[in-house]
């Protein structure tokens, strides 16, 4: 078969989703996912927890790892207010150049960082990163100009969640009151991370029950307020 999963998500977007409009690109990719094909977004169920975390956090600086399609990415980056900067990081070139259409498509102006002929400084909200979050974490600060994260959405390999949480510790970019999100607690599940977060006298951690994107399974995403 000829097209990959996100490449049938981008071309179901580009048909039916209203350019310049990222509610319809979101709605279109959850009607698609629901209707026609699974996907691994945040979905709409989690994504009302996701927005609710966003408004209540009013964050600047924004990471997320994991892009994937963007469609967690379109979800925050539509609830920030202008001079605020949305950092997604993405190891899987292919994954980045349909987020980066999608965006495109949702008249998101986002920027791929790792192109070289970029103006100088944030002209715009959405920074993608092409790379692996253990290489690029370290270099956030150097690269990029970023002091620290007022909120973290976590939504790469489960495996990656906790070490990525003791990186973003050890580079000094998370600040009392940080927020972590992570999505995928439950099912398929972070133990080692929920184990951290829910134990360490560094975090104040709190479960939203939810369920799977598009299915009735059980799922949630554990919100942990970093204590300094
Ligand atoms: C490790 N460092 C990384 N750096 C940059 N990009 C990365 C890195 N690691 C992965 N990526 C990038 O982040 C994405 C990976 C998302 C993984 N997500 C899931 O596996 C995931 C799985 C399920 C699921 C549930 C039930 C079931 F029956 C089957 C699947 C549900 C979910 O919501 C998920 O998020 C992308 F693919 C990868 O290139
Ligand atoms: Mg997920």
């Amino acid at each position: 078969s000829g097209t990959t999963r996100p490449m049938r998500i981008l071309h179901y977007v580009q048909r039916s989703a209203k350019c310049g409009d990222v509610l319809s690109v979101i709605s279109a990719i959850d009607s698609f996912c629901s209707k026609v094909e699974w996907a691994m977004n945040v979905g709409d169920k989690k994504g009302e927890i996701l927005d609710a975390v966003v408004l209540e956090t009013r964050p600047r600086y924004v990471l997320e790892l994991g892009t994937y399609c963007g469609y967690s990415t379109m979800r925050i980056a539509r609830l920030l207010p202008p001079g605020a900067r949305l950092i997604t990081i993405e190891m899987n070139s292919h994954y980045a150049q349909v987020a980066k259409e999608l965006f495109q498509h949702a008249g998101l102006d986002a920027q791929d960082k790792s192109a070289e002929k970029r103006p100088a400084g944030p002209t715009c909200k959405v920074e993608l990163l092409l790379g692996s979050s253990s290489v690029l974490i370290p270099q956030l600060k150097k690269k990029l100009d970023i002091d620290k994260f007022d909120l973290v959405f976590i939504d790469h390999w489960k495996v990656s969640y906790l070490p990525d949480t003791r990186l973003l510790e050890e580079c000094g970019l998370l600040k009392s009151g940080s927020v972590l999100l992570a999505d995928n607690v439950t099912c398929p599940g972070a133990p080692d991370y929920l184990e951290y977060v829910r134990n360490s006298p560094r975090y104040r951690s709190q479960y939203f029950p939810s369920q799977l994107e598009y299915l009735q399974v059980e799922d949630g995403v554990e919100k942990s307020v970093f204590l300094g």
